[in-house]
């Protein structure tokens, strides 16, 4: 069952709502921003009605195939590993775009969402707005705001949350969600990634 239920989440997280939203209102978000077929560049194209649906649609395509398989008791302990990665890898590698996802940003909120009852997505969210902020005062202007700094507050923030997580003492599989979790989020960044370290900066504004 287990390979039934992780296939079934994995197709979930393959649905790009985003992209989808996106197409509907007649842009193609390859050609958009940095080319994210997310709901941030959805926001920047079609506005933020449309934009907001992608993010909640994006979030929920985790948060709920996870919450529905972990609380009605199908999928417990080790099995919560492939069932919680499958969304995150689903939009990551979606065959519905040729296997050339997105960021899986909004996934992963989803996923923690629905694993930890908001409480491992809420410390997240509190980790980048305070890397945000130390970023903006570090840099002040020069690359604030660049998609090269965002990657690196939503990496570097991941990895924070698996110290949250550790001290916390969540159980070990979902140790093992994180850290699959954070070596996607460090591959659908890379280039971003490796453009900060060699010093490169592309404003995203
Ligand atoms: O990670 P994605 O693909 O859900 O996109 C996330 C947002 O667009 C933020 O960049």
């Amino acid at each position: 069952m287990i390979v039934i239920w992780t296939a079934l989440a994995g197709l979930s997280g393959s649905l790009m709502f985003s992209y989808w939203l996106g197409l509907i209102a007649r842009h193609n978000l390859k050609n958009v921003g940095d080319g994210n077929p997310g709901a941030l560049n959805l926001w920047k194209a079609a506005g933020f009605p449309l934009g907001l649906a992608g993010i909640a649609l994006d979030f929920l395509k985790g948060y709920v195939p996870v919450l529905l398989l972990t609380q009605n008791g199908y999928v417990q302990g080790a099995a919560t590993i492939p069932v919680a990665l499958a969304p995150l890898a689903g939009h990551a590698f979606s065959p519905f775009l040729k296997g050339k996802g997105g960021k899986a940003i909004a996934v992963t909120f989803g996923v923690w969402s629905a694993l930890t009852a908001f409480e491992a997505s809420l410390a997240y969210a509190v980790i980048q707005a305070a890397l945000l902020a130390i970023i903006r005062f570090a840099v002040r202007g020069r690359a604030g705001g660049s998609t090269e700094t965002d990657a690196f507050q939503v990496v570097f923030g991941l990895l924070l949350v698996g110290v949250y997580l550790y001290v916390r003492s969540f159980p070990k599989p979902l140790l093992w969600v994180w850290l699959g979790n954070f070596l996607l989020l460090a591959y659908t960044h890379r280039r971003s990634l490796l453009a900060l370290y060699h010093g490169r900066f592309k404003h995203s504004a």
